[in-house]
């Protein structure tokens, strides 16, 4: 490695060891660390609050363009990170430890997303240095909350006038490692709703055969959802369909029993049961004949069973249609980042849809095209995993991409 290439390792390993991990992430230090880098960069910095306590910044960075009339290009990161369990860990998550042998830096967030900031300002160090100056303004924004839905980050952000006033022409956000040596790209996220489902049912000792138990009632809504959730899996195991391109319904939790002081009541049968299920859809899914499903076959109620559909987020843009990007002519800013992906030597994978959910649907909704990428081929998926890891290699090498990427981007003139 270089000396530069070096220092861009070690500042990607001091932004990993700062605990930005829920449920108490340090936004604080990661603001310390954020901010004075960015500004030895030469951009502008500011600091948004969308909460009274004041607790959750989102930073904003700006590379100001020669034409600040065209509308900007925006590159997001979220600072917040899910826990990590240390134990199951081969090194700790936050020490951001680089095996020699193989350059695996391991942390929390090396994959999902800490490497993008530091990607982010290295890429404008290295155009800077080659002296590009970009007609379109470039910003950054790094967000805080990401992981938990996004209410008071991204969320607020998008509605807010600051939002407005970045006058946001297109997006570019995280996406997903790809364990072949094609770049992913994604067009659109699945839509979060939560289903939680209640049983209830008659009592009775724990010896005794009966019907309509509440946990027999509930066990009766979990079979019925699982042959859904095999059908679905099914197109996605035979390579009918991406991940991203059907419903995904998990059990998250469960809970019954009577608890006792050492566990549970073991010889009585409770008269309450419940499960709670993570509910994916793909953008243009239709949820109506879901919500038939779930009354009908999931959970009817001359089994006792009742239920709670919660949406997560927006299910249509501003002008009621689906959320989603186009990769097509008629989105000229496809072509420009399709090719700025080739000029970096880079190929890239048929966009897909998201299986998981980011904060670019707050953008979309707005009727603003975003892609979802994370320079990240050759890395298997392991993000919210135990031992994530990025390589430094691909770390390096998606630097060079971005210095393509915000180079082509920001010249791109409509
Ligand atoms: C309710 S929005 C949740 C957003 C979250 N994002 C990353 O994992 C997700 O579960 O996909
Ligand atoms: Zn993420
Ligand atoms: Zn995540």
């Amino acid at each position: 490695f270089t000396e530069l290439e070096s220092d861009q390792v070690a500042r990607f390993q001091e932004y990993l060891r700062i605990r930005t991990a829920h449920p108490s992430p340090d936004y604080a230090g990661a603001a310390a660390f954020l901010l004075p880098y960015a500004a030895s960069l030469g951009l502008r910095t500011a600091t948004l609050h969308f909460t009274p306590c004041r607790t959750k910044p989102l930073l904003l960075l700006t590379w100001p363009g020669s034409d600040p009339s065209l509308p900007s290009v925006l590159l997001n990161s979220h600072i917040d990170s899910v826990p990590a369990e240390a134990e199951r860990w081969s090194h700790p998550p936050f020490a951001a430890h680089r095996d020699p042998a193989t350059g695996r830096v391991y942390a929390r967030g090396a994959q999902d997303d800490k490497c993008l900031p530091v990607q982010y300002l290295e890429a404008i160090r290295g155009l800077r240095a080659a002296g590009f100056a970009p007609a379109r303004t470039v910003h950054i924004s790094l967000v805080p909350d990401e992981e938990i839905g996004g209410v008071d980050g991204f969320e607020k952000f998008a509605q807010s006038e600051e939002f407005r006033a970045l006058n946001v022409g297109f997006m570019l956000d995280e996406g997903q490692a790809s364990p072949t040596d094609v770049f992913r790209v994604f067009y659109a996220d699945r839509l979060v709703w939560r289903l939680i489902v209640k049983a209830a049912g008659a009592p009775g000792h724990g010896s005794r055969m009966f019907d309509g138990a509440a946990v027999d009632n509930l066990m009766d809504c979990l079979e019925a959802v699982a042959g859904f959730r095999e059908a679905q899996f099914g197109m996605v195991k035979a390579g009918e369909r991406g991940p991203g391109e059907v419903v995904s319904v998990n059990p998250v939790y469960m809970k019954a029993g009577i608890p006792s002081p050492t566990g549970f009541v073991m010889n009585m049968q409770p008269s309450e049961a419940e499960v709670g299920f993570d509910l994916r859809l793909p953008p243009t899914a239709d949820i109506e004949q879901i919500k038939r499903r779930l009354k009908e076959e999931w959970a009817p109620a001359h089994k006792n069973l009742t239920y709670e559909l919660i949406r997560k987020g927006p299910v249509t843009d501003v002008a009621g249609r689906p959320i989603f990007t186009a990769t097509d002519e008629s989105n000229p800013w496809w072509s420009v980042f399709e090719q700025a992906i080739t000029s970096a030597g880079g190929k890239l994978s048929k966009p897909e849809i998201l299986s998981s959910t980011t904060d670019s649907r707050f953008v979309r909704q707005l009727g603003i095209p975003a892609l979802g990428f994370s320079p990240m081929s050759n890395t298997p998926i392991l993000l919210h995993d135990n031992n994530e890891f990025l390589e430094d290699k691909v770390f390096l090498r998606g630097i060079k991409v971005y210095e393509h990427v915000i180079r082509a981007l920001s010249s791109f003139k409509a």
